[in-house]
Order: C-alpha cells, then sequence, then structure tokens
C-alpha cells in the first residue's frame, strides 16, 4: 500500500485530523500547535473545530487502548497512515456517539481512496465492517493490573509501573483517568488592577459564567464563554492560567520593595502573577534563554500594563556573571521539566518521554538551583517549581541540592490559603492533576539561613 497524495481536503474534518495525528507521530510538533495551524491551512469552519479538537486530542490521549480494539482484525502490517485513519474511525465508533456508523465508515473509506488507492479503501471498509459486527474486545480481560490499567488509560506500561512504584496503583489509577479529561480553563484576575469580584461581574454581563476558586483566590473557573477575544483580556484584566501555575508566586510570599529574579520566565505566567503583587517601588528582573521567548513575556508584560517587569536574554546557569550575588530576597526556578503534570493539555507527551531525559533535567534543575543559591541574599526564599510529577525532578533535585548547600533549608511554616495547606508538607508541595482538577505540580520553597547561623 503506497500514499499516493497528501494534498489538503479543505474543510474536511477527518482528513484534517489525521493529518495532525500522522505529524505528531512523527514528532514534527506538538498537538497543540499543529492544531491551530491546521485549522487555518484545512480552512475548518467554526462549527467543525470543536470535532477536530475533539478526535485529535481524542485519539492521542486513546492511541494504545485504540491499538488494542484495533489488533485483532489486522493482518500483516499497515502503513501508519492507515492504521492512524483506522483509529480515527474506532474512535467515533467507540467513543462518539453522534455520529452514525455507516457515515463513519463512508467517510474512512473515501479518505483511503484519497490517500491511497481503492486496494487500502478494501482493507480499511473490510476491519471496520468487522468491527461493527463483532464489537471491540473487553480490557477487563486483561490479567495484569498494570497492563490492564495501562491499556484501559493508554499510558505507556513503563510509566504506569514507575509510577505504581512511586505513588501506589490507586493515586496512579486516579492521575492516568484523570489525565483523559479534558481540564477547565482558568483564569486569572490581576490584583492591580481590579479584583475577583467586579471582573465575575463584567464576564456575567457579556454572559460568560466564572466561578471563585476555593483555593486561589485570584483565580476563577470558566464554566461557560471564551476569554481570548473578551475586553477584559485584551486590557489586561485577566490572564489564562492553570490554577496550580499561580501557587509558585503565592508561595514566594511576594513583599512591597523586594528585589526579585525569575530565572525560567518565559513565556511569562508567572512573571507577571509577582508584578501584579509586587509594588511599583519592587523590581522584578526575568529571564529566559531564548530571545523569541522573552518577546513573549514582554507582550504579556504590555498587555497587563506591569512597569515593574525588566526582561533578559540569558542562560541563568551563568547569571552570576550578569548579576550582582546575594542581591535578590526572591528567586524563582520554574525549571524545565519533562512535563508530565500536563498529560491533559499535551497528550502526546506521554508517548515520547524516556526515563533518561529525567536524569539530564535532573542535571539541568540542579545547575539552576545552584546559580540560585549564589543569588539569593541571607534570609532570602528560594522557589523552586516543576509541572511534573516525576521524583527524579522533585524530591531527588530538592534533596540533591540540600546536600551540596548546607545554607539552604526548607521551609516548613509558609502561609497558604488554608484549602491548600493539607498538600504542603515539610517545605514541599505535590499536586496531582487529580487533587485540584489542575495540572501536576511540585513545588519546594527554600530559606538561605542567615549569617549568623
Ligand atoms: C517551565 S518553562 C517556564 C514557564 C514560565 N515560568 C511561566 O510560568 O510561564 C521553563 C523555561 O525555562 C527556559 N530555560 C531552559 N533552560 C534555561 C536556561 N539555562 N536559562 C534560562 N532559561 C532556561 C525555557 O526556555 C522555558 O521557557
Amino acid at each position: 500500500m503506497s500514499k499516493k497524495t497528501t494534498k489538503i481536503w479543505r474543510g474536511n474534518v477527518r482528513d484534517a485530523a489525521l493529518s495532525i495525528l500522522l505529524s505528531v507521530e512523527k514528532n514534527q510538533s506538538y498537538s497543540n500547535l499543529l492544531l491551530h495551524q491546521t485549522i487555518e491551512t484545512y480552512d475548518i469552519s467554526d462549527q467543525d473545530r470543536a470535532l477536530l479538537t475533539e478526535l485529535t486530542y481524542g485519539c492521542i490521549q486513546r492511541k494504545l487502548t485504540l491499538d488494542y480494539f484495533l489488533e485483532p482484525f489486522v493482518k500483516g502490517k499497515l502503513e501508519s497512515w492507515v492504521r492512524l485513519l483506522l483509529h480515527l474511525s474506532i474512535y467515533q465508533l467507540v467513543y462518539l456517539d453522534r455520529i452514525p456508523n455507516h457515515a463513519i465508515v463512508h467517510e474512512s473509506v473515501e479518505i483511503a481512496k484519497k490517500r491511497g488507492h481503492k486496494g487500502v479503501a478494501a482493507v480499511v471498509n473490510g476491519i471496520l465492517r468487522s468491527i461493527l459486527r463483532e464489537g471491540v474486545r473487553s480490557i477487563e480481560e486483561i490479567d495484569d493490573e498494570n497492563l490492564q490499567l495501562s491499556i484501559a488509560s493508554s499510558h505507556p506500561l513503563w510509566l504506569v509501573e514507575r509510577w505504581v512504584k512511586q505513588f501506589g496503583y490507586e493515586k496512579t489509577a486516579e492521575m492516568v483517568h484523570t489525565n483523559n479529561v479534558p481540564p477547565v480553563q482558568t483564569v486569572r484576575v490581576n490584583l492591580m488592577k481590579t479584583t475577583p469580584d467586579v471582573v465575575i461581574q463584567a464576564f456575567q454581563e457579556e454572559g460568560i459564567e466564572v466561578e471563585q476558586s476555593r483555593f486561589v483566590p485570584e483565580c476563577l473557573y470558566v464554566m461557560k464563554g471564551s476569554i481570548a477575544k473578551t475586553d477584559l483580556f485584551k486590557h489586561g484584566f485577566v490572564t489564562i492560567q492553570d490554577e496550580s501555575s499561580m501557587i509558585p508566586s503565592l508561595l514566594l510570599d511576594v513583599e512591597k520593595d523586594n528585589r526579585i529574579l525569575d530565572m525560567c520566565a518565559a513565556p511569562g505566567g508567572k512573571t507577571t502573577h509577582i508584578a501584579e503583587r509586587l509594588n511599583a517601588t519592587g523590581s522584578l528582573t526575568s529571564v529566559d534563554l531564548h530571545a523569541h521567548k522573552v518577546k513573549l513575556i514582554d507582550e504579556q508584560v504590555q498587555r497587563l500594563e506591569l512597569d515593574n517587569v525588566h526582561t533578559i536574554v540569558a542562560n541563568s546557569k551563568e547569571l552570576s556573571d550578569i548579576l550582582e550575588e546575594e542581591s535578590f530576597d526572591r528567586i524563582l526556578v520554574d525549571a524545565p521539566c519533562s512535563g508530565l503534570g500536563v498529560i491533559r493539555r499535551k497528550p502526546d507527551i506521554k508517548y515520547t518521554k524516556q526515563a533518561s531525559d529525567f536524569d539530564s533535567l535532573h542535571v539541568t534543575q540542579l545547575q539552576l538551583l545552584d546559580e540560585a543559591s549564589r543569588l539569593l541574599r541571607p534570609e532570602g526564599r528560594l522557589v523552586y517549581s516543576t509541572c511534573t510529577i516525576e521524583a527524579t525532578e522533585n524530591n531527588e533535585t530538592v534533596q540533591a541540592f540540600l546536600a551540596k548547600h548546607p545554607e539552604m533549608e526548607l521551609l516548613k511554616d509558609v502561609a497558604l490559603p488554608e484549602s491548600l495547606t493539607r498538600f504542603y508538607s515539610d517545605g514541599m508541595m505535590q499536586l496531582f492533576p487529580q487533587d485540584l482538577n489542575s495540572d501536576g505540580f511540585f513545588i519546594a520553597v527554600f530559606r538561605k539561613k542567615g549569617v549568623s547561623q
């Protein structure tokens, strides 16, 4: 079976979804970025965008389950695009009930003809008709508990086994199932300009339903409506940000005249949050390695009308070459990490990470923390955060850092909203996606001991 053409089939949602799935499979880009590009190139109508998103994310999220359903019906080897086309069809047959079965089969056969030839179309037709006749096999018949969880939730077995060892079966099961549930959008209210009550009222008048979080006071859940095109967003009253990502800035305990450093700042979610909590007399230096990413911080700073942020393009592992040692009251290291806490937003991550990635990230994270300890003044506070739940990058990075830096200690008592205190213990906070229904996150809070100690 050979591929005949990849010419764009304008307006065709399923062909568009297939082209995204193929690019993700070839590691060409992340699904969320491809989705935006494909909506443009395929000229997908407004009403079909939600279906395109659902098909794309659904097939990536359920890849291993779909393969498990497909396998008994396949004789011989299938080309990647044919297998992904069958995933797309099985996904619709099993998980969506608004599209009639005959329409699903018909459309898949048409795509097979267009991308391949009549022979491929006959194979696709035959497999789908057999599935309709016989049904898909049960996952419950898998004996091994971890393998069953891996197939049911479509997370690679090695990750499931690793997490069961680290967190136990129940926590892992809750986490992998939550990873397949779409997140609720959250926004952060810019406290420098307004209050949550005023924003809730203003959104209500525009027909947008939001609810205030009981965890982070400036966080609102968007229950109905879209935020990105509202005036409140354009004029900097709110920022779209996951709730977990708001917590590191709370834990930084910003005081009005602080000199603050954000060492891994782009695209600026936490930097702008810190700046919103800082008085005009305080200052915030925000650093990132990449110029194009620093531009994104500048854009957000401008939108939010913040005038206390100074951005720098630099390697934060070498910042003491350009910034004065022991000169910052607060430092945030929101480190590069494996991102295993954000699988709900970027489902492709779970198939591409390897254990060796955790080790190399651990080294980078330690180098960044080393530099942070040089730049922090005695009695200053350092917050370390990642959006992963992987121990190598979290607890183990913290322990290795403490072992090397006797001048640093974990802060056991911190001010937090009451509803969050149960997640904080011994200077650290590990959030799973199921805890606040938000990203999986890790945060550690350090203090540099005073000169007399
Ligand atoms: C987790 S992201 C930061 C997210 C950001 N704090 C926010 O809330 O929007 C990590 C960032 O670290 C940056 N980074 C990675 N290595 C770096 C280095 N050596 N020096 C400075 N920035 C680095 C990456 O470019 C990336 O933007």
